[in-house]
C-alpha cells in the first residue's frame, strides 16, 4: 500500500506494514532484522490527521486568495452585468478606475465578507475533498485521479458556493437590483432571499454552479499538477506561477457557463424573472448579444485568477509542506491496532533518495532506523510489539515507480 500526497514534487510516501512474525524476528543477529515475513497492508488513511490538514490548508489558502483577488472580482461582476447596448465601462481598467473614483477602494472591497468566510469554507471543501479523494484513489499519481478528484470536489463545494455567490452577486450589484433594501451583509442578504424567495431562491444557480465547477475544478487541479511535474524542485516563483496559471486555465475551461450562472443569480424570481432556466438564459443572452455574451468579463476574470490562485495554491502547498516537514511522520490512526510511528532522519531520506530500494529494503530500513533511535519506539522489540508500523520517507521518482510495481500497484 502506498499513499502519496500531491502538491510537491518530492512526495512523502506513507508506508504501513505489518510485521507477521512477532516472536523472534531478529534471530541471532542482534539488532539486525532476520527473515521476517513482511506484508504490505493496504490501509485506509481515512482517519489520518492529514485529512484534516487538507481542509485547514484550503481554508487559509482560500482566505489569502480572496484578499488578493476580490477587487478583481468586483470588476468582473460589474462588467458581466453591464448593459451591452449602453455600456458604462469601456474595459477592465476603465471599470476599475470608475469604481475607485466613485466609491474609493471600498467599492472594490464591497461584498468581501461573504467570500472571505465563504471562499475560505469553499476552499476547505475543495482542497479537503480533492486531497482525500486523490490520495485514496487506486492510482493516486495519475493525472486522471487528479481530474476525478477535482470534479468531485467541484460538485461538493457547489452546495456552499452557489448560495454564497448568490449573496455576493446581489451585494455587488445592489445599486442595480433589489432597489429599496440596503443589505448589511451576505447573511442579511441571504436571509432576505430566504424570506422572499424561499429555499429555492437561496439555491438559485445551483445547477449552473455544478455545471461550471466540474470542468472548472478538474482543469484547476490537473493543470496545477501537470505544471508542478515539469520541474524537479519547484521554486517559490515557479509554484506561484503554476498556481496562477492553474487558476486561469480553470476559468478558461468554464467561463461561458459562469456568465450564464451570474445572469441567473442576478435575475429576479417568480413573475419578475427574465430567464426561465439555464438554457433559456444562455439562448436569450446569445440572441441578444451574439457570442460575446459568453465572454464578457473574461479579461478581468483571468487577470484576477492569476494573483488569487497563485496566493491560494502557494499558501496551501506551504501549509501542507510545513505539516509534513514538521513532524516528519504521518501519524496514522488505526481502528484496532496500536501504531508505531517511524521518523526517519534526513540522512536516511537522502540515502533512500539516491538508491532504488525494493519494498523489502525500504521496510527493513525503516525498522532498523526506528530500532536505533526513536521517541516512539526505542528498541527493536518495541517495534515488534506494535503490530503496525508506518513511516514517511522521501523517495526519488524512479524508486517510487519500482516501489509501486513491487507493491503490485499500477
Ligand atoms: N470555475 C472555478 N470555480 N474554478 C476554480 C477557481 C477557484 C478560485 N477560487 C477562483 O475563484 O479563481
Amino acid at each position: 500500500m502506498i499513499i502519496e500526497t500531491n502538491y510537491f514534487k518530492m512526495h512523502p510516501i506513507l508506508l504501513m506494514f505489518r510485521v507477521n512474525d512477532v516472536k523472534d524476528p531478529y534471530g541471532k543477529r542482534g539488532s539486525e532484522i532476520g527473515d521476517i515475513d513482511i506484508q504490505l497492508k493496504v490501509t485506509s488513511e481515512a482517519l489520518s490527521p492529514k485529512m484534516v490538514v487538507d481542509f485547514v490548508a484550503g481554508l487559509l489558502g482560500g482566505a489569502a486568495g480572496v484578499l488578493v483577488g476580490h477587487p478583481f472580482d468586483t470588476v468582473k461582476v460589474h462588467l458581466q452585468t453591464d448593459n451591452p447596448h449602453n455600456p458604462k465601462y469601456k474595459g477592465t481598467f476603465h471599470c476599475f478606475r470608475t469604481i475607485v473614483q466613485k466609491d474609493s477602494f471600498r467599492g472594490l472591497y464591497r461584498g468581501i465578507t461573504s467570500p472571505m468566510g465563504g471562499i475560505g469554507l469553499v476552499n476547505a471543501i475543495v482542497f479537503g475533498v480533492y486531497g482525500n479523494v486523490q490520495r485514496l484513489s487506486s492510482d493516486p499519481n495519475s493525472l486522471q485521479s487528479h481530474f476525478y478528484a477535482g470534479s468531485i470536489a467541484g460538485v461538493a463545494q457547489s452546495f456552499v458556493c452557489a448560495p454564497m455567490e448568490l449573496a455576493k452577486t446581489r451585494l455587488q450589484l445592489s445599486s442595480q437590483i433589489d432597489s429599496g433594501i440596503k443589505f448589511t451583509g451576505p447573511i442579511h442578504c441571504l436571509k432576505h432571499i430566504l424570506k422572499t424567495e424561499g429555499i429555492r431562491g437561496a439555491f438559485k444557480g445551483l445547477v449552473a454552479t455544478i455545471l461550471r465547477d466540474i470542468p472548472g475544478f478538474s482543469a484547476y487541479f490537473v493543470s496545477f499538477e501537470y505544471l508542478m511535474r515539469q520541474v524537479e524542485t519547484p521554486s517559490i516563483p515557479y509554484t506561484l506561477t503554476a498556481g496562477g496559471l492553474a487558476g486561469m486555465s480553470s476559468w478558461l475551461a468554464c467561463y461561458p457557463i459562469d456568465v450564464v450562472k451570474t445572469h441567473m443569480q442576478a435575475d429576479a424570481l417568480g413573475s419578475n424573472a427574465r430567464y426561465n432556466g439555464f438554457i433559456d438564459c444562455a439562448i436569450k443572452g446569445f440572441k441578444n448579444e451574439g457570442p460575446q455574451f459568453f465572454f464578457r468579463g473574461l479579461n478581468s476574470t483571468l487577470i484576477r485568477a492569476f494573483p488569487m490562485n497563485a496566493a491560494c495554491f502557494f499558501v496551501v502547498s506551504w501549509i501542507l509542506d510545513f505539516c509534513n516537514a514538521k513532524t516528519g511522520v504521518d501519524s496514522v490512526l488505526h481502528s484496532d491496532q496500536p501504531l508505531t510511528l517511524v521518523n526517519l532522519d534526513n540522512k536516511t531520506q537522502a540515502d533512500l533518495e539516491t538508491a532504488t530500494p525494493t519494498v523489502e529494503e525500504v521496510v527493513r530500513k525503516i525498522i532498523t532506523d526506528n530500532a536505533m533511535s526513536h521517541q516512539y519506539a526505542s528498541t527493536p522489540q518495541d517495534v515488534v510489539h506494535n503490530h503496525y508500523t508506518s513511516g514517511t520517507i522521501n523517495i526519488a521518482k524512479e524508486s517510487k515507480t519500482r516501489l509501486a510495481s513491487d507493491c503490485n500497484l499500477k
